[in-house]
C-alpha cells in the first residue's frame, strides 16, 4: 500500500508516518524542505523516540520524499497510484497544495479507478473539507462529478504533542507517548483505510471540538500568559501557579461548552482535561510557548479555540467567560516578532486601535459584550498575573 503524505514536519513523520509504516503502508512524504526531502530520500528510513522514561526508539521504514517545488510532476504521479493520502502542512497551506492535489485526481481518473481518501490533519475544524473545496474550485463540474463518485476527504482530529526540535539526527522526531486520530467514516468512499492507531467515528464535532477546545485551548492560553510571563517553555508556564489556576479556570469554561453540547459526564470530561494538564508538564518534552503561540491571527480566528469556545459559553452557558477572554487578551499581547501573524497583529493594534483589530480578526461585533470583556482583560492582565 502507498501512502502520500503532505509536509514531512513534527506531525508528518512523528505522528502520521509513524502510524502509516507500522499499518503496512509505504510512505511517500511531499515537502518544500529539500534537505528534508534529501535526507528521506538518502537514508529511507529514520527514528521516532518517546519522550517518556523509556525513551523507546522506532525506526520508520519504507520512506521516501518528493520536493513539490522541484518535481511536482512526480507527486501528480504518486497520487495516482496512492490507496491513501494525507496532509499535515498547517491550515494557511492547505490551499496551497490543493493545486497539485487536484492534478494528481485528475490524472487518476483516467489511470487508476480505485477509490482514493484524502485526509487532512490540521489543527482546525473541517479541515479535509476546506480542502476539498479548494481543489473543487480547480476542476469543471463534469470533473466535480467524477470526484464525488471517486474521492473522499473525511475530517480528522488528531492529537499527539510533537515539539519543535534541533536533533544532530535532522531527521530523527522526539513524541510523546500519548496520541489520538479520530476519522469521520461518513466521509469515507470505499474501503476504510486500514490505519491501526484510526478511529473511525460517525460524528467528528465531539471529537474534534473536545480536543481543540481542551488540549489547544489550554495550550494556546498556557503559551501566550507564559510568553506575557517572560517564560520559555510550556512545562515552565504550568510551574507557575497563576498561569496553571487561568488556564484550569479557562478549561473549565470551555469543558461546560461541551458538557452542555455534547452531554459529557462532567467527571469523566474533568479527568481528560487533568489528562491534557498533566501532558503539558512532561518533563521529557521542552516545548516552546513560541511554537505553542504561532500564527496569533489564526488562533484568534472565530472558529478556532479561543473564540469559538468563548462565544458559545455566552450563547449555551449564559456567562460571562472570563478566563477565555483573558487568554484572548493574552494572544493580543503576544508580540513575538519572528512571527509573522504576531508582527501584523501589533501593527493592526498599533495603527488601528485595539477594539478595531479584535474586530477584524476575531469578526466580533465591537459592540458586542465579549469585545468589550476582551479590551478589560488586556487592560488588566498585568494585574491579573501579579495579583
Ligand atoms: N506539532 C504538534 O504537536 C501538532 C499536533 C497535532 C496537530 N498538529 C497540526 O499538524 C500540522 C503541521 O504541524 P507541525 O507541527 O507538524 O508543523 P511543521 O512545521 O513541523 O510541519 C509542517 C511541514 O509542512 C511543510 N510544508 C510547508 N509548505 C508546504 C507545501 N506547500 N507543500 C508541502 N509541504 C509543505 C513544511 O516544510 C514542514 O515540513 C498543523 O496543522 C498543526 O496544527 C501539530
Ligand atoms: O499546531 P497549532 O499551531 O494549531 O497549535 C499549537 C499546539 O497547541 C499544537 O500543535 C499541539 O501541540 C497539538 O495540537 C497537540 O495535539
Amino acid at each position: 500500500m502507498l501512502a502520500v503524505h503532505f509536509g514531512a514536519g513534527n506531525i508528518g513523520r512523528g505522528f502520521i508516518g509513524n502510524l502509516l509504516y507500522h499499518s503496512g503502508y509505504r510512505t511517500c512524504f511531499v515537502d518544500v524542505n529539500a534537505e528534508i526531502v534529501d535526507l528521506i530520500n538518502e537514508k529511507q528510513q529514520y527514528r521516532v523516540v518517546l519522550a517518556d522514561d523509556s525513551q523507546e526508539e522506532n525506526i520508520i521504514k519504507d520512506v521516501t520524499a518528493i520536493n513539490s517545488q522541484t518535481d511536482p510532476e512526480k507527486v501528480v504521479d504518486a497520487i495516482v497510484k496512492a490507496d491513501l493520502v494525507t496532509a499535515a502542512v498547517g491550515p494557511t497551506i492547505l490551499p496551497l497544495i490543493s493545486g497539485l492535489i487536484s492534478e494528481g485526481l485528475k490524472k487518476r481518473l483516467s489511470e487508476n479507478n480505485e477509490p482514493l481518501n484524502i485526509i487532512a490533519c490540521e489543527n482546525m475544524i473541517g479541515g479535509s473539507t476546506l480542502l476539498k473545496e479548494k481543489v473543487y474550485e480547480k476542476i469543471t463540474d463534469e470533473e466535480k462529478q467524477a470526484f464525488d463518485r471517486q474521492y473522499g476527504f473525511p475530517d480528522a482530529a488528531v492529537d499527539r504533542i510533537v515539539p519543535n526540535q534541533k536533533n544532530e539526527d535532522k531527521l530523527m522526531v522526539k513524541v510523546e507517548p500519548f496520541y489520538e486520530w479520530a476519522v469521520d467514516q461518513s466521509k469515507i468512499v470505499g474501503e476504510k483505510p486500514p490505519v491501526k492507531g484510526i478511529t473511525y467515528v460517525d460524528d467528528l464535532n465531539p471529537y474534534i471540538e473536545r480536543k481543540l477546545f481542551t488540549v489547544n485551548t489550554g495550550h494556546a492560553i498556557t503559551a501566550y500568559l507564559g510568553y506575557f510571563s517572560g517564560i520559555k517553555t510550556i512545562d515552565e508556564a504550568m510551574k507557575n501557579e497563576k498561569i496553571r489556576m487561568l488556564v484550569e479556570q479557562a478549561l473549565e469554561e470551555t469543558g461546560a461548552v461541551l458538557i452542555e453540547k455534547y452531554g459529557f459526564k462532567p467527571e469523566v470530561h474533568k479527568a481528560y482535561i487533568h489528562k491534557i494538564l498533566a501532558r503539558f508538564t512532561n518533563a521529557h518534552i521542552s516545548d516552546e510557548v513560541t511554537r505553542v503561540g504561532r500564527s496569533p491571527i489564526r488562533k484568534l480566528g472565530p472558529n478556532d479555540r479561543l473564540i469559538s469556545p468563548a462565544k458559545q459559553y455566552q450563547e449555551r452557558v449564559g456567562k460571562e467567560p472570563a478566563f477565555l477572554a483573558k487568554g484572548i487578551a493574552a494572544a493580543l499581547l503576544f508580540d513575538y516578532e519572528k512571527d509573522e501573524e504576531a508582527v501584523e497583529l501589533q501593527e493592526s493594534i498599533k495603527n488601528e486601535g485595539l477594539e478595531a483589530t479584535i474586530t477584524r480578526y476575531t469578526k466580533l461585533d465591537k459592540d458586542s459584550d465579549l469585545t468589550q470583556l476582551i479590551v478589560d482583560k488586556y487592560h488588566s492582565l498585568k494585574e491579573d498575573l501579579l495579583m
